[in-house]
């Protein structure tokens, strides 16, 4: 069975306004396959050994019986910030900030607000999507670790390895590698380059479950696992995830489906007092794509399934 599903955003996010993505059932329940259009074949490679995993074997026994999550909070005005972080019972929350036409008074402006909305003992960090070049990052962020009263770490703040490495060593705020993890040829130059205080890890871009389990191991960073703003069924891989990782310290960026102005299914995996359950998600109401959409996606999926060698009617059920 395969299914793909569109469905508007409750607000932008990364330049988007609707997300959508193909669901697959295979015999151990539902996989999801939603890399981005910008994405060519042999990148989204890894994102359906991801879909293909979630359909055809259990997740790995989890440690612990709920993961802690961020709220996300997209480049939205103080105001608006102030209310998504009030509204969302999660002790940490993670704010995009270095969005392409605004301003570093824009994020210190949204930043203090979402401190003001977690009060003191909360987490804060930032996430730049590497739009900062390394003397941006260095005046940005001990600018925000004021407002912020204290970052608990800047993602991605610059786009080179080299340079997050030299940032690192410039400025007091701790770093994580997230495009230099799932975007790069060699996930394992940020741990040569002793680059990064935190690796994020995505369940799709980085092949799956137990592609994710290995590297951490190999990597031996802290991680945290985030979401690649998936339905309910790709976030349930990537709480499998964080529920199998020994040692996990740090809120996980899981709690996106808020985003999604129509989920797929009626118990949509969101947060209750900052938790996300460990659950398989059925999807029993996925908003259809129109005709168009899902044939581009069917294109899609078999130039993709071919590329991996990957026999798709073997695995779907
Ligand atoms: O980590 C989170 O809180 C939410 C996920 C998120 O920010 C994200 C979602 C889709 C694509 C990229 C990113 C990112 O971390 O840069
Ligand atoms: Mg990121």
């Amino acid at each position: 069975m395969i299914a793909v599903y569109s469905t508007a955003l409750t607000l932008p996010f990364r330049g988007l306004t609707s997300r959508d993505g193909v669901l697959l059932r295979g015999p151990a329940g539902w996989g999801e396959f939603s890399p981005f259009w910008e994405y060519d074949d042999a990148t989204c490679v890894p994102w359906l050994r991801a879909a293909v995993e979630a359909a055809t074997q259990a997740f790995p026994d989890p440690l612990r019986d709920r993961v802690a999550v961020n709220v996300t909070v997209p480049a939205v005005d103080a105001a608006t910030a102030r209310g998504i972080v009030a509204r969302s019972g999660c002790g940490t929350a993670k704010v995009k900030v270095a969005q392409a036409g605004q301003s570093l008074a824009d994020d210190l402006d949204r930043v203090a607000a979402v401190r003001d909305a977690l009060g003191p003992a909360g987490h804060l960090r930032v996430d730049a999507n590497a739009a900062w070049s390394l003397d941006d990052a260095k005046r940005a962020l001990p600018a925000l670790d004021r407002a912020a009263r204290g970052l608990q770490y800047a993602e991605q703040p610059v786009a080179a390895v080299a340079d997050l490495a030299r940032l690192r060593r410039a400025v007091g705020v701790p770093l994580a590698a997230d495009e230099s993890i799932r975007r790069a040829a060699d996930p394992y130059e940020v741990k040569r380059l002793d680059a990064a205080d935190v690796v994020v890890l995505k369940v799709q871009p980085l092949g799956g479950v137990r592609a994710c389990l290995r590297l951490a191991h190999d990597i031996g960073i802290p991680v945290v696992v985030s979401s690649a703003l998936e339905s309910s069924v790709g976030i349930a891989a990537g709480v499998a995830l964080a529920a199998a990782l020994p040692g996990i310290g740090l809120a996980s960026g899981l709690a996106t489906v808020q985003l999604f102005a129509t989920p797929v299914t009626s118990e949509p995996l969101l947060p209750t007092d900052g938790y996300l359950p460990i659950v398989r998600v059925t999807p029993d109401r996925i908003p259809p794509a129109d005709p168009a959409l899902t044939a581009r996606w069917h294109e899609r999926l078999g130039r993709v399934a071919r590329l991996a060698g990957i026999d798709l009617a073997a695995v779907l059920q």
